[in-house]
């Protein structure tokens, strides 16, 4: 570009902020060569996988990237809806009811969009969208309850990655986790409750996890004691006892130790030790999804069925009810204050009048 004279860009400067969520993706259709593509993306991450490279390189390329994708490709068949994965469409509603509310409040100006870490709609793509619509304050939020290197850090990189091309940045907020958030915790509870009004309960309520390696934890990321912390906090809600509620780990991945215990071995031990009925709640998935739909409410499903179990009950991620879309929308609210806009505009005012006073006296 050229310019002749003083440039001035202020005037395509507007004050304008967009509010990205994000989640971790998921393939575009539930076949082997979308699957391979989704899940070479994801596996490439070193956020995700933290195996020195070249020797992973060759582990995806040559074993999982062979075995993975016709499996996976299987398993997504059975959740697979008319309007496409789960998470897509969880996070597309989720987006919507969002948009509703922060537009309410905020007005029309503010963006809201959402993006996924792997696969689509990609974060370049909503970013360059944004950039396009005069977005100069980002808030991105992350739908991770729980901080983990694995997927909050890993959005973050992306973010960064993108911005690492672009000439003019937006000011950036970032949420980082939300695990301790009264009104997250509310909604889960309210949410719970509303269960247990339509099926009654079950002996032991079980709050199951993704899960990571356990190396992860020892090696400082805080993502375990969140888990613990929100369950703590969430059964405190829901008035259970010591022996009433259990935070598991589910979704291994490869061959070391993961986060234990396990969910697979507890269902699988539970009939054995006199509980024969559970109800399973996710409170790290703020969408149904492949890990919550398949591997607990099938898979885990059966594996509790054929221990002795008598009776097993999935309770449905928040996806996009009322509840869980209003504490979202607090949760923005509360991470856009202070902006000058808002109420550092009057501050500001308030400390120029203060020093025109002060030079006066
Ligand atoms: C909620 C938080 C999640 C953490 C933490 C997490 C860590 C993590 N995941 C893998 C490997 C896989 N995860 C897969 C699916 C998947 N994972 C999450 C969330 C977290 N993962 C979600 C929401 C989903 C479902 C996506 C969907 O499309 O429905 C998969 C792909 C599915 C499969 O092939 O089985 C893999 C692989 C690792 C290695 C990891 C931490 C190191
Ligand atoms: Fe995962
Ligand atoms: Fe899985």
């Amino acid at each position: 570009m050229k310019f002749t004279g003083q440039p001035d860009f202020s005037h395509r400067r507007p004050l304008r902020t967009g509010v990205l969520i994000t989640n971790l993706g998921t393939p575009d259709a539930p076949t082997t060569p979308a699957l391979r593509r989704y899940l070479r993306e994801f596996l490439s991450d070193p956020r995700v996988v933290e195996v020195p490279r070249p020797l992973w390189w060759l582990i995806l390329n040559l074993v999982i990237l062979v075995i993975r994708p016709p499996r996976s490709a299987h398993a997504y068949r059975g959740v697979w809806t008319e309007q496409g994965s789960p998470l897509l469409v969880h996070t597309r509603n989720q987006c919507e009811g969002l948009r509703q509310r922060l537009q309410a409040e905020y007005g029309e100006d503010l963006v809201v969009d959402f993006a996924m870490r792997y696969g689509n709609p990609s974060i370049p793509s909503v970013l360059q969208r944004m950039a396009e619509q005069g977005v100069t304050r980002l808030l991105v939020l992350p739908l991770y309850p729980q901080y983990s290197a694995s997927t909050s850090a890993s959005t973050f990189d992306a973010v960064a990655q993108d911005f690492a091309a672009r000439r003019w940045l937006p000011d950036l907020r970032f949420i980082s986790h939300y695990h301790d958030y009264a009104p997250y915790l509310d909604a889960m509870a309210e949410h719970i409750h509303s269960h247990w009004a339509q099926h009654g309960r079950a002996e032991k309520l079980l709050f199951s996890y993704h899960g990571v390696p356990k190396r992860y934890l020892t090696e400082g990321d805080p993502y375990f004691c969140e888990c613990h912390k929100t369950s703590r906090l969430l059964a405190e809600r829901l008035g259970l006892n010591e022996r009433q509620w259990q935070v598991t780990f589910q979704s291994r991945f490869g061959r070391e130790e993961w986060l234990q215990p396990y969910t697979d071995a507890t269902l699988k031990a539970l009939p054995g030790e006199g509980v024969k009925s559970v109800q399973v709640f996710c409170p790290g998935f703020s969408a149904d999804c492949l890990e919550t739909l398949e591997e607990i409410d099938v898979e885990n499903r059966g594996y509790f069925m054929d221990a002795g179990g008598e009776r097993f009950d999935y309770i449905p991620a928040l996806n996009d009810c009322p509840a869980h879309l209003d504490a979202l929308a607090a949760l923005v609210h509360d991470h856009l204050g202070g902006w000058p806009d808002q109420d550092n505009g009057d501050a500001a005012l308030a400390q120029r009048q203060r020093r025109a006073e002060d030079t006066r006296a």
